[in-house]
């Protein structure tokens, strides 16, 4: 994503861009993301028919991240498709698209008709949706990852990407690494998505934070960021010919700094932006360029991936 923002004098490229499922929803939104510092836009994850998602109080900001458990509200892949075809390829910023079929079938109709309409916008395909309930996330059964893989991959024909859950084991970095690297025109991982399922308890009322699922949401932000930076590093290990989209705990430009220490290409933004509005990405343009000025980087490759280890 190198749409060059020129800060403090200096032209940087511009790594950061939103999360999706935040500020991505509506065209209203994606309308400020377009006018934002951001270096790029995402789409809501979107499946084959609107949806509503879960009930109400569905996130909520926390000392140190939030929890959410939206159910994959969205307005259905044809809503996006449109809004990918208006869109000013030239004029803008790059536009992904997010996907996230309830089943192989569902994507496989997704992806059928954005090929179909071949458009420059980038596909994000997302592996790892943590609160649908009763439909385990693919991101976490490798078998079913590697199938959906090597049906949606050919169809893609150009480069893409897959939104992954973090893993916390080596050896799932391996496996799921091994996956990827089978398909060539798999271009991108972005990690990570939120942790799973974790529990939000009000100490006074003694009750859950959120309405669905008897609370449990995923969680996001600065708790997750140190489990963030194990992902993108590990795979920004073993893909050496892929990138790694950075995206966890990013609240200032040290975070993304980090990530692009770990590997990261880009740095996407959820929880920060969910709580500080569009106006968080010239804060962290002007932030990271500071960071990069104080140490002596000119560019985003003169230290990126560039981790040292003791
Ligand atoms: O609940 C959601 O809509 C949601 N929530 C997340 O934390 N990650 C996701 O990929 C999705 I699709």
């Amino acid at each position: 994503v190198d749409i060059s923002t020129s800060i403090s004098g200096t032209t940087l490229p511009n790594v950061f861009f939103n999360a999706s499922g935040v500020w991505c929803q509506h065209e209203d939104e994606l309308q400020a993301m377009v006018e934002s510092h951001s270096g790029a836009l995402i789409t809501k994850s979107a499946t084959l028919a609107p949806r509503q998602g879960n009930p109400s109080p569905r996130y909520l900001p926390l000392p140190l991240g939030s929890i959410s458990s939206m159910g994959l509200p969205n307005e259905g892949y044809e809503y996006y498709l449109r809004y990918a075809c208006s869109f000013n390829y030239s004029r803008t910023k790059p536009l992904f698209i997010s996907l996230s079929g309830l089943s192989l079938g569902d994507s496989v109709k997704m992806v059928e008709a954005f090929v179909a309409a071949d458009l420059p916008c980038m596909l994000e395909i997302n592996f790892s949706c943590p609160n649908v309930p009763g439909k385990p996330q693919l991101g976490y059964d490798f078998e079913a990852m590697d199938a959906a893989l090597a049906t949606l991959a050919p169809l893609i024909k150009k480069p893409f990407g897959i939104k992954l859950p973090p893993f916390f084991d080596i050896a799932h970095f391996d496996l799921v690494a091994a996956v990827c690297q089978k398909y060539s025109n798999l271009a991108f991982l972005t990690c990570v998505n939120s942790i799973g399922n974790g529990l939000a308890i009000d100490f006074e009322t003694e009750t859950a934070l959120i309405k669905p699922k008897d609370g449990y949401g995923g969680l996001s932000g600065a708790m997750i960021l140190n489990t963030a930076l194990a992902n993108v590093n590990a795979f920004y290990r073993r893909l050496p010919d892929k990138q790694i989209i950075g995206v966890g705990g990013v609240a200032s430009g040290k975070e993304a700094f980090l990530h692009i220490l770990a590997g990261a290409s880009a740095v996407q933004i959820g929880t920060q932006l969910m709580e500080e509005g569009p106006a968080v990405f010239e804060r962290l343009n002007k932030e990271l360029a500071e960071i990069m000025a104080a140490k002596g980087y000119n560019t985003i490759e003169d230290f990126r991936g560039r981790l040292k280890t003791l």
